[in-house]
């Protein structure tokens, strides 16, 4: 193992050289998975920062300026991925799927978060604190950390027809 676990190696699939910079945001409905899973992450060795633009305890900022926010940083390239959660995962999807150059996803499996990387090169991963327990929710972040994209893959050719839609080619 190298002394800088920022380094790729075994644990550090896929994580760029050095590390993640995510953005993390939340409604109410999903605040107290949101407080854990950003504990995790800054806990991670894969991540080299994370940005936590709410809510907090008695905020009530509605999931869309949220999800705007995140998804802003992201096409901005201020950060490379964003975690968002609210109540089902679905309104901080639809909001953040409407930044341009942004593709985001509620993801509740290990497989659909592995695709959403693998065949659609989601930046975003989408979260319900109503609909799946906090165990998974965990797991599923750590191993959302582990999937990147090949920009080479059979797969490209599809991603790459929404960024010419949208002028991000
Ligand atoms: O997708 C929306 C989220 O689940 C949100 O947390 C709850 O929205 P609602 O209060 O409009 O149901």
């Amino acid at each position: 193992m190298s002394a800088d676990p920022r380094q790729p190696g075994p644990d550090t699939d896929g994580a760029p050289a050095g590390g993640w910079r995510l953005v993390v945001g939340c409604d109410d409905a999903g605040l107290a998975y949101k407080e854990r899973l950003t504990a995790d992450l800054r806990a991670d060795p894969r991540v080299a920062s994370v940005q936590d633009l709410g809510v907090h305890e008695g905020d009530h900022t509605a999931y869309p300026h949220i999800g705007l926010a995140a998804a802003q940083r992201v096409a901005a390239g201020e950060a490379d991925r964003a975690l968002l959660v609210c109540g089902t995962g679905i309104g901080m999807a639809v909001s953040a799927n409407k930044v341009p150059g942004v593709r985001a996803t509620t993801a509740h499996d290990s497989f659909s978060v592995e695709r959403s990387v693998k065949s659609n090169n989601c930046q975003v991963l989408t979260l319900g604190q109503r609909v799946i327990g906090i165990e998974l929710a965990r797991l599923l972040v750590r191993e959302w950390l582990g999937h990147v994209f090949d920009p080479a893959s059979a797969s490209a050719d599809k991603v790459a027809v929404l960024d010419e839609y949208e002028g991000c080619g």
